[in-house]
């Protein structure tokens, strides 16, 4: 039992440090906050719930992974590489693909409810 809080603990200490290293993530967990706020607001159903909750999971583990791999070659290779720069890159485009689809769920989710609620007001 000791040793799963202990796992614990290593776990929150890596988002701790991905959160306050990188500047994408604390975007990200804004992003997220925003989407969970708009949910609320406007009722979304339990199936659009877990398509958002879903988004959130991807991109922050996107991060994280990116976060960890770009810590993991500026130790092996902290000089210039271009194989290092290609992980970099690479591990960034990950990152863009789970942003990118994200975005276009919450915008099949949330834009026919926000036009609703403007062509009503
Ligand atoms: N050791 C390296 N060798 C070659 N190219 C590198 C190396 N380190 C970084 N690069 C290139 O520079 C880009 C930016 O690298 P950097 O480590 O600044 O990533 P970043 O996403 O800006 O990180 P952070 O979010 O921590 O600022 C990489 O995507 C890669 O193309």
């Amino acid at each position: 039992m000791k040793k799963l809080i202990r796992s614990f603990g290593y776990a929150f200490n890596g988002l701790g440090y991905a959160a306050k290293t990188q500047l994408n993530f604390r975007i990200h967990l804004v992003a997220s906050i925003l989407a969970v706020s708009l949910g609320f607001a406007l009722h979304i159903s339990v199936n659009e719930w877990q398509w958002i909750i879903l988004c959130i999971a991807i991109v922050l583990m996107a991060e994280l992974f990116n976060t960890a791999l770009e810590a993991l070659v500026d130790l092996v290779s902290p000089d210039y590489n271009k194989i290092a720069g290609h992980v970099k890159d690479i591990s960034a485009g990950a990152v863009v693909i789970a942003a990118l689809f994200a975005l276009i769920t919450g915008a099949v989710i949330f834009l026919p409810k926000l036009l609703l609620l403007i062509h009503a007001a």
